[in-house]
């Protein structure tokens, strides 16, 4: 145990007790509610235990070699770094003992009382689990629109047509700008805040390349921060929904005659050189929020875990996202098992699942063809190494989907109520050929992760419902019906499609 966790242990025999009485160190109801909801959070100060919690960078590697915390290299959070000494991935790790010395009971009444709250900055999902994100930062520094709390609801019609009694959408891209990207975003602009504070030269400007949401969320929080941004995007390869997002939000937007791959490798070039901050998944503060997501999946479901869990999957960092909010909640109690992942690929942009497919033995970047999951288009995932533990520890499967599979499977998916994403698409076609293989069976609990809202992707379901996709058949399309202006036309329309109506 860690001396700070020791120090921790005496003031904390009254935890739970203490979470039932005041959850934020808010003042009661009716009494001094004046000032801002920040004023209102200084008050708390005294309260707020942050301070016993903390987190650090350590090489991935380390955690793959077992007890990270304990790793003999270690950058603070404050540091302007992405890559451990020998060039790998970084991961953000926490002092899970100091965590520790609070019992399963009092972080789940903790989180369960700040639910739909708008106690600063608690009214986040993000930053409802802060002691678990980034314990140590201010709230004055914290850059938040309230992301994260996003509806999981019971398919029950999709469910339905798979003989499923237990199908779940965890509907992420319901979200301030239209996707899960939001959720890392908060995290990672609210930390250059900080930065810039304590180090006013160190960043002058935050950075990535993207395939569309990334940058939608980037140029958002940046905005909200008042910090430049920079998006590298793919000419001609984002749907124009999301491309006009960071120039409404004002970002630099840099249209580069290249696809995602070369973007980022241009966004690593010019981070590496220059004090602009880089906000790709590669940083894994991002995946810090990110993870909340699984933390609330866990939450909503009374703290049981489910069965199977399907993400779609592009540069891989949500994947290990959710495989992190999954571990930390066992880890430390919360919960008593792990659920299977899936990370459901487009065939088109199918570098994990052709790795999968060899036992894991050898991964082999791909080019990346053109997808209607757009938003997935990438052949060289940075996060792969994450993405593999995350799957091997889980006993996971990696499933893809062609072009038609993930049309009719979003089509399909709509019919029952969904406005879905291509990307979801392709998480539900996935989960239809796993029941179709009988790996899921028909009782399992099992979530489907929306990554997006389908308003983005609205070119590509309008091309689909006008049957104007070469070679696909389209066969749940709906196409509206022209009608003359007068009643009997009307009416023959309406006899036409429903013809037991009298
Ligand atoms: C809508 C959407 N779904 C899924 C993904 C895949 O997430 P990841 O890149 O973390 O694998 C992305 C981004 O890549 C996305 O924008
Ligand atoms: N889909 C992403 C691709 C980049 O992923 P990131 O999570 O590494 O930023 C996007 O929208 O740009």
């Amino acid at each position: 145990m860690t001396s700070q966790a020791r120090r921790a242990t005496e003031p904390l025999k009254a935890a739970t007790v203490e979470a039932k009485v005041d959850q934020d160190g808010d003042a009661p109801r009716g009494l001094d509610r004046q000032g801002s909801i920040r004023d209102r959070a200084h008050k708390r100060a005294p309260l707020d235990k942050g301070h016993l919690f903390r987190a650090k960078y350590v090489p991935f590697k380390s955690v793959l070699e077992g007890d990270p915390w304990n790793s003999e290299e270690s950058y603070s959070l404050d540091e302007v770094v992405y890559r451990a000494k020998d060039g790998g991935l970084l991961d953000v790790v926490h002092d899970m003992d100091a965590l520790k010395q609070y019992g399963p009971e009092y972080w789940r009444a903790l989180f369960d009382s700040r639910v739909g709250r708008t106690t600063w900055p608690f009214g986040s999902g993000v930053w409802s689990k802060k002691e678990w994100v980034l314990p140590q930062i201010e709230d004055d520094y914290i850059k938040s629109m309230f992301e994260g709390n996003s509806n999981l609801f019971w398919a029950e019609g999709f469910g339905r047509q798979l003989g499923m009694s237990d199908m779940w959408v965890k509907n992420c891209g319901i979200s301030h700008t239209g996707s899960f990207k939001d959720l890392g975003m908060t995290v990672l602009v609210s930390q250059v805040n900080r930065l810039r504070s304590i180090k006013p030269d160190a960043v002058q400007a935050v950075g990535c390349a993207s395939t569309g949401d990334t940058s939608a969320a980037l140029s958002a929080y940046c905005a909200h921060a008042g910090i430049p941004s920079i998006v590298f995007l793919p000419a001609d390869k984002i749907s124009l929904a999301q491309l006009v997002q960071p120039i409404a939000n004002g970002a630099l937007v840099l249209s580069i005659d290249t696809d995602f791959d070369g973007c980022m490798k241009l966004v690593k070039e010019v981070t590496s050189v220059s004090p602009i901050y880089l906000a790709n998944s590669m940083n894994s503060l991002r995946l810090e929020g990110q993870k909340t997501a699984a933390i609330e999946i866990c939450q909503q479901f009374d703290w049981e875990v489910p069965d199977w869990v399907i993400i779609p999957g592009g540069n891989l960092g949500n994947i290990y996202a959710f495989y992190k909010g999954f571990k930390m909640c066992y880890d430390l109690g919360l919960t008593d098992r792990m659920p299977r992942l899936v990370c459901a690929q487009a065939q088109n942009a199918n570098p994990l699942y052709l790795a999968y497919k060899k036992g894991w033995e050898h991964f082999e970047p791909v080019k990346a063809k053109t997808t209607f999951a757009s938003a997935i288009q990438i052949g060289d995932p940075v996060s792969i190494d994450r993405a593999v533990l995350a799957l091997t520890a889980t006993d996971g499967i990696v499933e893809e989907a062609s072009e038609e599979e993930l049309m009719d499977a979003s089509a399909r998916g709509d019919l029952t109520g969904m406005f879905n994403c291509p990307h979801t698409g392709v998480a539900l076609a996935a989960l239809i050929k796993l029941r179709e293989r009988g790996v899921i069976a028909a009782s399992d609990r099992t979530v489907v992760v929306s990554t997006a809202s389908g308003l983005k992707f609205a070119n590509s379901k309008v091309a689909y419902h006008s049957r104007e996709i070469e070679g696909m058949k389209c066969q749940y399309a709906n196409q509206p019906t022209p009608v003359k202006n007068d009643l009997g036309s009307v009416m023959d329309a309406i006899h036409a499609k429903f013809s037991a109506m009298k």
